[in-house]
């Protein structure tokens, strides 16, 4: 595999605060990684830093071979998305469409004008006049059109309906398959990008807490139920992540080396299921976090 971006021992400081914190890790070329993290957790000071948004304050950050600080060449291939994105007050949607065209080299105009009807977007609206979800909207349309090899999403839903949001996860999965680039997508729905991703990687407090392939993350856990006895008998040589019990009933999320541990839940009269990725990720970081609080919260779908 070929990296994309490497971040090496990077550290971000803000004052006497520290958002990111001795992180390390790689994107492969022409993968979707999901960036998780609760609020606060440095997923947007992460994208900064591949962007040239940001220095780091020590360690290396690598984008297409090079710091992409100031490196046109770099930035050329790097399209960026951000949650509340702004626009010129004169804006017109038509607008902000040709600018885009004119930035990024492997620009599809079919594309961008299919993707503008999907989302209803007229081009002679002003920018200023469009509602929130059609604004995000507009950062969607600009970051499938532009065919980045590099295209980050920061949390570019917002105010977007579910219907648009499914419509923005369809056409990116198209787009992907026919286009494959490297693609990383900061949110908190994790649930409904789940189908998406092939990599996690998940940040708290500025530290990378997961960073694995999402299949092999997906295969390490299963949610067994049945007899509290028999849970509690499955769990005794095993990494229980989480237990709830009613009467004589129990479920747990229980970490297994494999279908080996699967056979034996059934074999124990268990039903066996696979994890949730939210609920994984939830859980995962919650036991990494020892006794603390949830490190994600579930986002009401
Ligand atoms: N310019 C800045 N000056 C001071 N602190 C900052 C600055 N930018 C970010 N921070 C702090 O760094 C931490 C990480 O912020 P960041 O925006 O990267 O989080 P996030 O994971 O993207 O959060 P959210 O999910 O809420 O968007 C936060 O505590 C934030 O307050």
């Amino acid at each position: 595999m070929t990296a994309v971006a490497t971040l090496q021992d990077v550290t971000m400081r803000f004052r006497g605060h520290t958002a990111l914190d001795e992180v390390s890790t790689v994107l492969e070329q022409d993968t979707i990684t999901g960036l998780l993290g609760r609020n606060g957790a440095g997923k947007t000071t992460l994208l900064q830093l591949l962007t040239g948004h940001r220095v780091p304050t020590s360690g290396r950050v690598e984008v297409f071979g090079r710091s992409p600080f100031e490196d046109d060449g770099v930035l050329s291939r790097i399209c960026f998305v951000k949650e509340g994105q702004r626009y010129p007050d004169a804006f017109r949607v038509g607008d902000a469409v040709s600018a885009a065209s004119w930035l990024f080299p492997n620009w599809d105009a079919d594309l961008a004008d299919r993707l503008l009807t999907d989302f209803e977007l007229p081009r002679k609206r002003a920018i200023s006049k469009l509602s929130r979800g059609m604004n995000s909207a507009v950062g969607i349309v600009i970051g499938l059109a532009s065919r980045a090899p590099l295209t980050l999403f920061d949390e570019p839903y917002l105010g977007l309906d579910a219907v648009a949001r499914q419509l923005f996860y369809d056409r990116l999965l198209a787009d992907y398959a026919e286009h494959p680039r490297t693609v990383v997508l900061s949110t908190h729905l994790i649930e409904e990008i789940s189908d998406l991703l092939e990599r996690v990687l998940l940040v708290d407090r500025g530290r990378v807490v997961l960073d694995e392939d999402a299949d092999a993350l997906r295969a390490t856990a299963l949610t067994v139920a049945g007899p509290r006895a028999a849970v509690e008998e499955f769990g005794r040589n095993r990494e229980v992540l989480s237990t709830e019990a009613l009467g004589g009933h129990a479920r747990a999320v229980v970490r297994v080396a494999g279908p080996v541990d699967e056979a034996a839940a059934t074999a124990a009269g268990l039903s066996a299921e696979p994890t949730p990725l939210q609920r994984l990720v939830v859980e995962l970081a919650r036991a990494t976090r020892a006794a603390g609080p949830a490190v994600l919260e579930e986002v009401p779908r």
